[in-house]
């Protein structure tokens, strides 16, 4: 048996001293042994570390196998409060489906009282319409049958910062899509079709990555691998990025932005892309990190430029 004290990583205070811990405890085990102490801090809400500024233990970790001696010392932070990912994305996607949909249909004040309930004389406002619904169902549906996520829930704070980013910007590019006075775009119905086509296999593209990456932990989360290209014709961009999800991410959305010809749009790609620019390159550089034998010749996110 192995003694396990915890300390308050902020003022080295002992919050809690267990003194017969099972070696092959994982650290899950030992945050719902210290969860039975102070019930409000749930499991979720827990880091612990070995060093008070360290990096924080993973669930999975067994206690045997970390470099500590008969007392093991781990310092406690409190993450906050959590949600779940499932909760958190319904309200990310569904906010901003529905938001946009308020525009689509013109509900009464946010155009002139003559149009409310009215709908635009252009084809391309319902197309644009049912790819933005098409986008969010589909990420609904990803996020319930195909995502395998490995932190457990997402911090309060994020949930806010995210819907903030979602809903505003769909309220934003639907204001300017679905208005009286838009104007569709310059070469007409060629410039509406090839954008059609690139957003549908974008989003094609985008569904067989997320594919593969759940299939990477079909058998779990303990072993650790990076993923490769399949036979699906989509999944061969893995041969030039690390992240082709989010290369298709952007792709769908400067569709999105070459068929609707709508500045906001625009605006709201190059956010996304700079975003996940940022997450691509954090994932890339730690996927060389990890992997000795990582292709030389995978960028994060654009073939060979980025
Ligand atoms: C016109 C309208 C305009 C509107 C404008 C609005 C402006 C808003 C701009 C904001 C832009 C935001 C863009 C969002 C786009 C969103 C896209 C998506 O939805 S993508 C899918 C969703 N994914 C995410 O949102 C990412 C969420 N993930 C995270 O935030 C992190 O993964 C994490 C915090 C959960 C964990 O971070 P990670 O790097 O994996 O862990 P580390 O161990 O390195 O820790 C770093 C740091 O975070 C603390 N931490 C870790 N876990 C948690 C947790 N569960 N809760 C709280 N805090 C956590 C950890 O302790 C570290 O802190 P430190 O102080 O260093 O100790
Ligand atoms: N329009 C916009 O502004 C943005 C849109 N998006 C969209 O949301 C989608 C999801 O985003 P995000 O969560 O950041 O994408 P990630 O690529 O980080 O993750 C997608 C899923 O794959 C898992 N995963 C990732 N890498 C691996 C690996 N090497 N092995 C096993 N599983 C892995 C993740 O698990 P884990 O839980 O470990 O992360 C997660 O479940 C994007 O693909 C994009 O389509 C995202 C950002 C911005």
């Amino acid at each position: 048996m192995q003694k396990v004290e915890v300390l308050d990583a902020k003022t080295k205070e002992q919050l809690c001293f267990l003194d017969k811990v099972d070696p092959h405890s994982t650290i899950g085990d030992i945050k719902s042994l210290f969860y039975k102490s102070y019930p409000q801090w749930y499991p979720a809400r827990q880091a612990l570390r070995l060093e008070s500024k360290g990096k924080s233990l993973r669930d999975d970790e067994i206690l045997q196998n970390l470099p500590v001696g008969t007392t093991a010392t781990m310092y406690f932070k409190d993450l906050g409060p959590q949600l779940g990912w499932t909760t958190v994305f319904f309200a990310e996607y569904i906010g901003a489906l529905l938001t946009y949909l308020l525009f689509f249909f013109r509900v009464p004040y946010i155009y002139s009282h003559t149009y409310a309930f009215t709908s635009s004389p252009h084809p391309v406002v319902t197309l644009a319409c049912v790819c933005h619904t098409f986008h969010y169902m589909k990420r609904l549906m990803e996020t319930i049958f195909v995502h395998r996520f490995s932190h457990g829930t997402m911090p309060l704070r994020t949930i806010i910062k995210n819907c903030a980013y979602y809903w505003g910007f769909s309220a934003w590019l639907a204001y300017y899509i679905n208005h009286p006075l838009y104007t569709p775009p310059s070469y007409g119905e060629l410039q509406i079709k090839y954008a059609l086509i690139t957003f549908a296999m974008c989003e094609m593209g985008n569904l067989s990555i997320h594919m593969s990456l759940s299939n990477l932990r079909v058998d779990g989360f303990r072993v650790r691998r990076f993923p490769m290209p399949t036979k699906n014709p989509f999944t061969w961009l893995f041969f030039f990025v690390s992240c082709p999800n989010y290369t298709y991410e952007v792709g769908a959305w400067m569709s999105f932005t070459v068929m609707t010809q709508v500045l906001p749009v625009a605006i709201y790609t190059l956010f996304g892309f700079i975003q996940m620019t940022i997450w691509a390159k954090g994932k890339h550089r730690a996927y060389i990190r990890e992997f000795k034998d990582y292709p030389s010749v995978r960028m994060a996110i654009i073939p060979l430029i980025l």
